[in-house]
């Protein structure tokens, strides 16, 4: 039996398991068996196929990338194309583009790259056409746009981002509160700091045992934690990416089917073609990326708006602002003074270099 078969098998036998007291240790080794199952498939040596990493090397630029990911002909190229200035091959006909495509566009200072990437479709990740290399291409974006047909999206969403869990991307959610500590003796200690609603101590059992973790101590502070959630925390693979749902072509539908749409969550009705609402889209684009611009202040000067310095969310503290600018600059600082939102007061707070700094803050670096 191949790899794919006894995903499908174990899948069909999930979906015939009543979940109660009664099962949950069993449903509980079926889905650490599932996740085991694919990381298989989607290894080095899986058995998925899908082709060599041809054509889907792409030099990466600028401080952040976006991934644009969809069912063909959903309209990916037409707006890259439009956004980045870069020529991006668009027709009707499916499966147009058929390698990664970059191009950059400049948003409050800060260069992004834009990656448009060929249609998916359902079993992506199973090897079929140039779905996994598209899906491991976006597993290295730092915002994924889901770009739907707005005449299909729900079932379109629904398969999408199955594929993408099942590459080991989750979408729009943190890393899980839960711990799992391997210890050499003493059995399994189970402690939760929230009350567990959704996986139970058999549950948890059946998963460790799985693992082969007999001896460990969990640690559940996440309300509401599921199976999968503990499952993503063992597998340890995972990356948690934010994506907005892009629905396009709204220039073919009425206002009050509009109205429905913009019910879904994280999501942003748009026309690439007519180019409406991109306003809207760039406004989010620039939120979910989270990024960090820091303005340099010259000694005796007043501070350069024209051109920030934009770090990532995680890497912007004083060190990080420093080598963004030259590798020599932390070594020679004696001193920073902040003005702005990381600063304690608003003349501004004498900081070194670990002070994490925050969006829009002025940086004076005193040399020795
Ligand atoms: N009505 C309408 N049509 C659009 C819009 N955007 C793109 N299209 C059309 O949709 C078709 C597909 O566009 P592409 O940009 O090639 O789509 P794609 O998602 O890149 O397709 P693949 O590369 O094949 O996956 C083309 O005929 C476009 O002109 C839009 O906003 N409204
Ligand atoms: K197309
Ligand atoms: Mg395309």
């Amino acid at each position: 039996m191949t790899t794919v078969q006894k995903i499908k098998e174990v899948e069909d036998e999930m979906a015939r398991t009543q979940k109660n007291k009664a099962t949950s240790y069993h449903l509980g080794q079926l889905k650490a068996k599932l996740a085991k199952l694919r990381r298989e498939l989607l290894g080095p040596t899986g058995g998925g196929g899908g082709g060599g990493g041809l054509g889907f090397d792409v030099a990466r630029t600028g401080i952040a990338s976006v991934g644009f990911v969809g069912f063909p002909s959903v309209g990916k190229s037409t707006l890259m194309s439009k956004l980045t200035g870069t020529h991006s091959e668009t027709s009707e006909i499916d499966f147009t583009t058929l390698t990664t495509v970059p191009g950059t566009l400049k948003v409050h200072g800060a260069p992004i790259q834009i990656l448009d990437l060929p249609g998916i479709i359902e079993g992506a990740n199973d090897g079929r056409g140039r779905g996994r290399q598209v899906i491991a291409v976006a597993r290295t974006c730092n915002l994924i746009f889901i770009v739907l047909d707005v005449l299909k999206p729900l079932g379109d969403k629904t398969i999408i981002e199955s594929e993408l869990e099942a590459f080991g991307i989750r979408l729009n959610k943190k890393p899980p509160a839960i711990t799992v500590k391997k210890k050499d003796k003493g059995g399994i200690a189970i402690t939760n700091t929230v009350p567990l609603t959704k996986i139970d101590h058999d549950e948890i059992k059946a998963i460790l045992s799985e693992y082969k973790l007999s001896n460990c101590d969990v640690a559940i502070r996440q309300p509401n934690a599921t199976a999968d959630d503990l499952v993503d925390v063992i597998e340890g693979n995972r990356v948690y990416i934010p994506a907005i749902y892009v629905l396009n072509k709204i220039d073919a539908i009425s206002i009050e089917e509009l109205d429905l749409l913009y019910k879904i969550p994280n999501s942003v009705p748009i026309s690439s073609r007519e180019w409406l609402n991109i306003d809207e889209l760039m406004d989010i684009m620039w939120r979910r990326l989270d990024l960090v611009r820091v303005y340099t202040k010259p000694r005796g000067a007043p501070p350069d708006y024209s051109s920030p310095v934009v770090l990532r969310r995680g890497k912007s503290a004083v060190e990080d602002f420093c080598s963004a600018i030259h590798k020599e600059i932390a070594k020679q600082m004696k001193y920073a003074i902040v003005w702005g939102a990381s600063a304690k007061h608003a003349r501004g707070q004498k900081v070194g270099l670990e002070h994490v700094l925050e969006d829009e803050d002025v940086v004076h670096i005193a040399k020795k």
